[in-house]
């Protein structure tokens, strides 16, 4: 069951609004400058009505009365126009504020953190939940303030102006405050509801549209679209929940207010007949406190749900970043993302020891007991099965996860001693998927370095093999590779990889399956590049791979990894009389 809501939730989320106080106190006065204004308006009412039967009033009197009250609003609607402006303005700054921490926050979770959460409601609660709270705690909070202000001097002027009639109101009062109070916990629980359904199809939309290809090819278009629909019909059954409690709230709310305004005014008016002194202005100024009473009690009721609303999307908000347990490092990581190695052309020493290592969620562990010493400039190949735990030893090595035992050391520094970017600094990947953002070719190299000139890039690129096939594009570098790269080959998206990695002068360069999802052409030609770059820079180089047979010239040293473990490891001849290669070779 959901916790309710924490009372320091509740003040921090109010807090928000002393972020700008400048625009905060403008918020204020504009705020109940306009209240009392508005509240002013019975009283214009009254004398204006009051007019009609006093002797002796000349023309000019009445014009300057209307006059003052004519000014009065003109001041009014310029009050208003500022307290919306204002209300915007801190609206605005709010959601920015809270969008920048929040999305900082996300950027040093560790890695884990985006596999246990979806990534879909992470970006809805980035884009639209803050927006919605910032609305909340700025717009509606301003009506609530007015609403206050109605319901609390409207109370008291419907006193003054009549005891009698007052309490004649009040029984009907109570149950519009009854009738508030109930309908907003059941609206707080299927609003959550409809919240968690949002989310839904929020996680549901992004993932198929970012798989559109897995979809077309799959020709699962039929069945995404009813799992669609499906969702689509849970979320029009919850929206005609809130729909039909919203609208029997607002309905009973009427019925009641207005009901209670038509009822005290047909007994005000018996009143008049009976009461000596209470006239058709005062009646009239009595009914429109009235309804300044009500309309008061609506905005507070509607701000009363919706800051329930805003508190509950805040608190997840919150739940996720003010959890330090799964922030990567509280040491600030350096303004520009990687490094530039100042010592290029050469390499440095990896260490393992006694790592293990289990995946968070996991029951059994995917490193055992892993220890591997390569020296400075090395070329290692690291082979085994599907699953036995190759990839996962990069992941630890860049220190995306932490060993549950054992240490990693680079130059002989424990990589867990220095904040994660430090590891990161030596490091250049190249995996099967050449993962690219979608914008120019130039923006995507450039992001290993982003000082990086246009000379430093062609360089990089004509390393890489790349700068032919870039300089045929009609756009050249500002040709955008579109979505995770799909207007490039397979082949070209590899070679762009391999540029970024190289722009970086990298220590340490580690190649996942680099070449595998390529035909026989490419793949020769993609280790060409990889030989000539290593004997060049004499980077240290570890080499993931099924095909075994390739990393014969390649490489100097051979590990192979069997369920978690180092089973054997040498050199490529020593390795390759063992049984566990002839096994993966054969494969
Ligand atoms: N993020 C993760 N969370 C939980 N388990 C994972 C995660 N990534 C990998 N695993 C599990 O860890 C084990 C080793 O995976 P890993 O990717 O390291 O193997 P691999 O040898 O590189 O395999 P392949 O050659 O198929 O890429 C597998 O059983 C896999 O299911």
């Amino acid at each position: 069951m959901k916790k309710p809501l924490a009372n320091e939730d509740t003040y921090s989320l109010l807090k928000l609004l002393f972020i700008n106080k400048t625009l905060l106190i403008q918020h204020g006065i504009s705020t109940v400058i306009s209240a009392i204004i508005s509240l002013c308006y019975p009283l214009a009412l009254e004398e204006i009505t009051d007019l009609s039967t006093k002797q002796g009033i000349t023309g000019t009197e009445i014009f300057l009365i209307v006059l003052k009250w004519s000014a009065i609003y003109t001041f009014g609607a310029f009050m208003t126009r500022t307290r919306r402006i204002v209300s915007e303005k801190l609206g605005l700054e709010v959601s920015q504020k809270l969008k920048n921490d929040y999305f900082e926050e996300l950027l040093h979770k560790k890695i884990s953190t985006f596999t246990e959460q979806k990534t879909g409601n992470l970006t809805q609660q980035l884009n639209r939940d803050i927006d919605d709270i910032a609305t909340i705690i700025t717009t509606e909070l301003s009506a609530c303030l007015r609403g206050c202000a109605f319901f609390i001097v409207g109370i008291v002027c419907i006193l003054i102006y009549c005891s009698q009639l007052t309490m004649f109101t009040l029984l009907p009062m109570t149950l519009l405050a009854g009738v508030g109070g109930y309908h907003g916990k059941l609206l707080k629980k299927e609003k959550a509801e409809l919240s968690t359904l949002n989310g839904q199809m929020n996680v549901f939309t992004q993932e198929k549209l970012m798989q559109i290809r897995t979809v077309k090819l799959f020709t699962g278009e039929n069945v995404e679209l009813k799992n669609f629909q499906e969702l689509l019909e849970k979320i029009r059954g919850k929206v005609m929940v809130v729909a039909r409690y919203t609208s029997r709230f607002y309905a009973i709310m009427e019925f009641l207010g207005e009901n209670m305004v038509i009822w005290a005014l047909g007994y005000g008016v018996y009143l008049m007949h009976t009461t000596p002194g209470l006239t058709i202005g005062k009646l009239t100024a009595f009914a429109t406190y009235g309804v300044y009473t009500g309309m008061g009690f609506q905005l507070i009721a509607s701000f009363y749900a919706e800051f329930i609303k805003a508190a509950g999307m805040y608190s997840n908000i919150t739940k996720i970043s003010s959890d330090s347990s799964d922030r990567e490092d509280i040491l600030s990581t350096p303004k520009s993302p990687h490094k530039k190695s100042e010592k290029s052309a050469h390499g440095v020493s990896i260490r393992f020891e006694a790592v293990s290592f289990t995946y968070p969620g996991r029951d059994t562990s995917v490193i055992n007991d892993v220890s591997l010493s390569i020296s400075s400039g090395e070329i290692w190949g690291i082979v085994g099965q599907s699953g036995s735990g190759k990839s996962t030893l990069f992941h630890l090595l860049t220190n995306l996860y932490k060993p549950d035992s054992g240490s990693i050391f680079i130059e002989n520094s424990n990589i867990h001693n220095h904040p994660a970017w430090w590891a990161r600094q030596f490091i250049s990947i190249v995996s099967q998927e050449a993962l690219l953002f979608s914008t120019t070719i130039a923006e995507n190299i450039k992001y290993s370095w982003p000082n990086a000139s246009f000379e430093d890039i062609k360089e990089a690129c004509s390393r890489a093999d790349a700068l032919e096939f870039i300089q045929n594009l009609p756009s050249g570098f500002n040709t955008q590779v579109g979505e995770n790269g799909f207007s490039l080959s397979g082949g070209q998206r590899q070679r762009i990889s391999i540029a970024r990695a190289l722009l970086k002068e990298p220590q340490v360069l580690l190649l996942d399956e680099a070449t595998s999802g390529l035909d026989a052409n490419s793949e020769a030609s993609i280790q060409n590049i990889i030989e000539r770059e290593v004997k060049k820079h004499g980077f240290t180089v570890i080499i993931i791979t099924h095909r075994v047979n390739t990393l014969k010239n390649l490489t100097d040293y051979l590990a192979i990894m069997k369920n978690g473990r180092i089973t054997v490891s040498g050199t490529f001849d020593d390795v390759s009389e063992s049984a566990d290669f002839q096994l993966i070779s054969r494969t």
